[in-house]
């Protein structure tokens, strides 16, 4: 072959592997919109996990030697809760929601404290469950469960942080979530707002969410999205699937507004400091 023919093709194949490269690469940063995905619904990650930098805000608030964060991140497993358990669990969500939920497209039911989301406020389902007898919603076997999910999800956080367990404390509040496309009525059915967990909640240190439904086929719309510099992030919601984050601002974030469907998933968090842990949820008689 005649080397000016070889340098041609040596050429053109060297800008064909360029150009797919640079395709390959693109793609698989996101979409045009800067939008990049974290964790897929239709993929099984045993874990998945981001080291981010911790924000400066660690700096105004007190400091819980071996548990408050040194190292940030973001992690997703999907072997922690099994498909069983995370459809009883939404069942649970489903039999208390029953008894309120809000005119708009957001309800909640906080396990520990019995606020239920009812019309443009909230009630108190334990006060309703004393009131007529008791175990009309949730039996122990129900809270056995929902121990039984925190304490793994607890270990998984730990271990991930390189934390001893007992520091980190279930703190308030741990709600069930119901969001629909339902119109809001009030704030509160207005999920879709950027946020900071440590600022909103004041408690948290780790944050964890444990999604009861799936993205894509119970619903559309309603991903979870990390907002990023580059580029967000999204964590697609799947039964089963726990999501979690240090709750500072290197991890402002906001769920995508429903597009269609209903979407259930738990937050169970955890704080640093003694002061904020709350018992487990458990029949209040
Ligand atoms: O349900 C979710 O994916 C996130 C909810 C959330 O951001 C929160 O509870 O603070
Ligand atoms: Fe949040």
């Amino acid at each position: 072959m005649h080397a000016k023919t070889t340098k041609r093709i040596l050429l053109r194949v060297t800008f064909i592997v360029l150009t797919l490269g640079i395709v390959t690469l693109l793609s698989s940063r996101g979409d045009q919109s800067g939008l990049t995905t974290f964790v897929r619904q239709d993929e099984t990650v045993r874990k998945r996990t981001l080291d981010v930098p911790c924000s400066k805000d660690y700096k105004k608030y007190q400091h819980f030697e071996g548990c408050t964060p040194r190292r940030c991140g973001r992690g997703v497993m999907d072997g922690l809760v099994t498909h069983e358990e995370a459809k009883q669990l939404q069942r649970i969500a489903k039999r208390g929601l029953a008894l309120g939920g809000s005119n708009g497209g957001a309800s909640i039911l906080d396990l520990h404290s019995g606020a239920l989301s009812k019309g443009d406020s909230f009630i108190n389902l334990y006060e309703l469950m004393k009131r007529s007898n008791h175990k009309i919603v949730f039996s122990e076997d129900d809270f056995s469960l929902y121990r039984k999910v925190k304490n793994r999800i607890r270990s998984a956080i730990a271990a991930e942080f390189g934390i001893e367990q007992d520091r980190l404390h279930l703190t308030h509040p741990t709600f069930f979530s119901r969001m629909t496309t339902k119109p809001a009525k009030t704030v509160h059915d207005e999920y879709w707002h950027p946020h900071i967990d440590k600022e909103t909640y004041g408690s948290f240190d780790y944050t964890s969410l444990l999604y009861l439904s799936d993205y894509g086929s119970d619903f559309t719309g309603g991903r979870f999205v990390f907002v990023d510099k580059e580029a967000n992030s999204t964590v697609e919601p799947r039964t089963g699937r726990v999501s979690f984050f240090t709750s500072g601002s290197e991890n402002l974030h906001f769920v995508e507004k429903l597009a269609s469907g209903t979407r259930f998933a738990i937050t169970v968090s955890f704080s640093c400091d003694k002061k904020h842990a709350i018992d487990d949820p458990h029949i209040k008689s």
